[in-house]
């Protein structure tokens, strides 16, 4: 089972390679194994390239990676996903101009999507009339200490799709390798259609 989540998130990979959301080696993935164990690609690698050995057996509660080799270091990020998020079961990091610049423009904690018939890209959303609130978090180059201001919103607002590290990027997950893609595609989409409305309209 993993190892077809594996080879999937691999495809999934260069997909995002050949869009351009992981330049300069930015970017990570994983996919879980189990409630123990997930699949996380190594640090400094370019993201668009990765083979299945570009990626490194992690445990989810410890952060350790018993082949001695170093996981992303991101790693916490994808961890505290699996571990709020029993259901994930693929995370996808991804540095898209999109994203960032949008997480810059957005002085607020969550950015208000509305009025987007693609928001129904999103598990659940049923209509362009719904607000979905992305949470956005000040980047930090504490992972731990920015993995305990994610968990501690976690816990008093519902935390669905993805998130923003203001000037960062995108950090999205899906039960499955695919749903956390489409996740990822329909949220660059409209990350894109809100900054082209933010440029051209003055509400
Ligand atoms: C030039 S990318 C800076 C680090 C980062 O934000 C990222 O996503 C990649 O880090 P990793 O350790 O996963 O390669
Ligand atoms: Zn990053």
């Amino acid at each position: 089972m993993w190892q077809q989540r594996l080879t999937q998130l691999v495809t999934a990979c260069h997909w995002i390679g050949s869009k351009g959301w992981a330049p300069a080696t930015g970017g990570n993935m994983s996919v879980r194994e189990d409630e123990q164990w997930c699949w996380l690609s190594e640090s400094g690698r370019d993201k668009g390239t990765l083979t299945t050995d570009d990626f490194l057996k992690v445990n989810i509660a410890t952060l350790q990676a018993p082949s001695g080799r170093t996981p992303s270091a991101e790693t916490g990020l994808h961890t505290l996903i699996y571990r709020l998020f029993p259901e994930a079961n693929a995370v996808l990091h991804v540095h898209t101009v999109n994203a960032t610049v949008l997480s810059r423009i957005e002085k607020n904690a969550q950015l208000a999507l509305s009025g987007y018939e693609m928001q129904k890209s999103l598990t659940g959303q049923q209509s362009h009339l719904d607000t979905v609130p992305i949470a956005i978090f000040e980047n930090d180059q504490d992972i731990a200490a920015l993995s305990a201001r994610i968990e501690a919103y976690a816990q008093q607002h519902p935390l669905h799709y993805g998130f923003l590290l203001r000037g960062h990027g995108l950090t999205c997950w899906g039960k499955d390798v695919s749903e956390a893609r489409r996740h990822l595609e329909g949220l660059e989409f409209l990350f894109e259609c809100e900054l082209k409305r933010r440029l051209y309209t003055t509400e």
